[in-house]
């Protein structure tokens, strides 16, 4: 959601999920394989934070390794996850279980595979109201189940409760799966590329939709993606994400506006109407069992110099209240005045006027 940014005081105790130092590695027969490198970001209450970056830059595992979904082993989860001053990262599986009924829910990409074909969808979200609360009558959740379904919008709910699975269009099963996720009455919303699979005016409804459930329940929501053009319509701050590591995170209309990092500027110039269209950016990531020196983006970069190339990646720097950026430029000794762009300021002008008229 956007505009209400005027509102929020940035103070540490409406923080929700905080993440410091997580990195999450797997074991793979090319070697280890550190899909999230040391990164940080948060979520505060009932705002919606993007996590945005290309195909393989760490989105899901960083989203999955939150609640500990990543299997360990072959996977291992390190720093620490606090989500209301409570330490996830302490916790034991049955802990996190509870966790991921009640505070935490999350959505995924492919709702077909989050279903069983062979039960009603009423009956799915029964079942998930009662091992939530095992006290509750099959006519409450009944009930309930129907109220949930007409919540999300399923058009007549009580009369498709006994519906199955493939009696339902894309869109409305990931409805329904926003309506399962409401059953704990989550804190936060983990979604995952939610919209991704359905076409373009049924990704609209859905965001719509979150949109509004957040302002009724005040949920916060972390919404993974690829798509900028989504993260213009919903979130209220973005996490940048590239090969694992974090290049860029702040405020949304802060970094629509003045795009620090060259890598987002790169994704930034990729939004239909804004040069470079649908191409990419040329060059592919790195091998993630094994990454360059220095920033991850440099071989990518037009701006690098000798300096990305070595050593880690680039501590994060505070640029502007809520925005920090990992990048060589903006070190001491450096310009990053040469990083500006004029083609990128005039799609800028035109990504916020697209915000403003929404
Ligand atoms: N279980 C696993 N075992 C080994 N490697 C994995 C595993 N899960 C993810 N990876 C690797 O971790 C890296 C990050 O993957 P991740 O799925 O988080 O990327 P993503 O940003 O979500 O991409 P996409 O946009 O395609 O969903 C990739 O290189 C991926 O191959
Ligand atoms: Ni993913």
């Amino acid at each position: 959601m956007m505009g209400d940014s005027e509102f929020e005081t940035g103070t540490d105790d409406e923080l929700l999920v905080e993440v410091r130092n997580l990195r999450t590695k797997f074991k793979t027969d090319n070697g280890t394989l550190v899909a999230v490198d040391d990164i940080d970001f948060s979520v505060r209450e009932g705002e919606t934070v993007c996590i945005v970056g290309e195909s393989g830059s760490g989105k899901t595992v960083a989203t999955e390794s939150i609640t500990g979904l990543i299997k360990q082993p072959p996977g291992k989860i390190e720093g620490s996850v606090e989500f209301r001053g409570q330490n996830l990262s302490e916790m034991t599986e049955q802990e996190l279980r509870q966790i991921r009924g009640n505070g935490i829910a999350h959505i995924f990409q492919n709702p077909q595979e989050a279903m069983n074909h062979c039960y009603s969808i009423g009956w799915q979200i029964v079942e998930a109201i009662q091992i939530h609360d095992d006290s509750v009558s099959d006519t409450q959740a009944r009930a309930r189940a129907v109220d949930l379904l007409d919540r999300v919008g399923i058009a007549n709910a009580s009369a498709r409760f006994d519906d199955y699975p493939h009696e339902f269009s894309g869109g409305q099963k990931q409805r329904v799966m926003i309506a399962m996720a409401l059953v704990g009455n989550p804190d936060l919303l983990i979604a995952d590329e939610p919209t991704t699979a359905l076409d373009v005016t049924v990704q609209g409804q859905i965001l719509d939709l979150l949109n509004e459930l957040q302002e009724e329940f005040g949920m916060g929501i972390l919404f993974v993606t690829h798509d900028l053009g989504v993260v213009a319509e919903i979130a209220d701050r973005i996490v940048v994400m590239y090969s694992g590591k974090v290049m860029e995170r702040g405020d949304v209309f802060d970094i629509f506006d003045r795009p620090a990092h060259p890598y987002t500027q790169e994704l930034l110039k990729c939004l239909p109407g804004h040069g470079k269209g649908l191409g990419g950016i040329p060059g592919s990531l790195p091998d993630p069992t094994d990454p360059p020196d220095g920033c991850r983006f440099a071989d990518r970069c037009q701006h690098a110099v000798a300096a990305c190339r070595t050593g880690e990646q680039p501590d994060e720097i505070e640029i502007e209240s809520d925005h920090h950026v990992s990048c060589v430029h903006y070190g001491p000794g450096y310009d990053s005045t040469v990083l500006r762009d004029p083609e990128l300021e005039t799609a800028a002008e035109d990504t916020r006027e697209g915000i403003v008229d929404d």
